[in-house]
């Protein structure tokens, strides 16, 4: 599913936290938002996933307004990893993630045996179908960040925002998730702190600064010495994988310039 913003601005205060960002992503494309702290990116992500209303501009899902379209029909099309625990701290794991079913069917309908062996098939591709029968208040972050996958995918979106899907994660689990994102086929559109991963999974990756797009390309050309220093205020540099061949990013302390 093709993702456009055009114009968009939205904030929480008369000043937007996000000002006229406009880029389109390609229907399949993995595309990580990157950015420092405060940049904007979750604000954005918002707007997406119909949390937050843009001020100004539009954000299109195919060529339809997605604020105009019919809740469900945004609910059955984009998949969400948020900041917030789906349903409530009293659900089972396993019914947490039958939630991502009911777009599909309505929220008093009885899940089918297909429904049934999706929900487990997410759960198991998650890593989470020891977890199911858990409450999902007991869990640690980063397994609680798993079952919120576990969750989006169920959905089957056509479009999946992953805002920070990786910052309880284990390093085995970071990439078994990016994997798991990036082999979908779908859009996929994550909010990631690590450049490092954004590096080696995003086809292209768009840099926020200041609640602006700063700059969108692929990683290689994106993830320069200059922009490291400018925007990440690091210094860094991008190197080949001698395995795998991806792009990879060193970052070092800002080196003091001499008098
Ligand atoms: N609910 C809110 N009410 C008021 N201001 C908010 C709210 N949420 C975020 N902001 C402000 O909006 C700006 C953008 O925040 P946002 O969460 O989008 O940044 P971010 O790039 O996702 O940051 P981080 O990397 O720290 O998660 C920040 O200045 C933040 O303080």
């Amino acid at each position: 599913m093709k993702l456009t913003f055009a114009g968009v601005s939205a904030g929480y205060t008369e000043i937007p936290a996000v000002r006229d960002a406009s880029v389109t992503l390609a229907d399949g494309s993995f595309v990580a938002l990157v950015g420092p702290n405060g940049s904007g990116k979750s604000t954005l992500l918002k707007t997406v996933y119909r949390a937050l209303k843009p001020s100004a501009g539009r954000v299109l899902l195919g060529s339809e307004d997605l604020w105009r379209l019919p809740r469900r029909e945004v609910a059955r099309t984009v998949g969400v990893l948020g900041q917030e625990a789906p349903g409530g701290h009293d659900f089972t794991v396993r019914e947490s993630v039958a939630l991502g079913r009911y777009p599909h069917h309505g929220t008093f309908a009885r899940l089918t045996a297909a429904d049934e062996e999706i929900v487990r098939d997410c759960l198991d591709r998650c890593g989470c179908l020891d977890l199911a029968a858990r409450a999902l208040s007991t869990l640690s972050g980063g397994e609680r960040q798993r079952v919120l996958l576990a969750r989006a995918l169920a959905q089957q979106p056509k479009l999946l925002i992953l805002d920070e899907p990786t910052n309880h994660l284990d390093p085995e689990h970071q990439i078994s998730a990016l994997e798991l994102a990036a082999s979908l086929g779908v859009t996929v559109l994550a909010a990631l702190h690590s450049l490092d991963l954004a590096a080696q999974y995003a086809d292209t990756v768009l840099v926020l600064r200041s609640g602006r797009i700063h700059r969108a390309g692929p990683p290689r050309e994106v993830f320069e010495p200059a922009l490291l220093r400018e925007v990440f205020t690091v210094d860094g540099s991008v190197v080949d994988d001698p395995v795998t061949g991806a792009p990879r990013v060193l970052l070092r302390p800002l080196a003091v310039e001499g008098p």
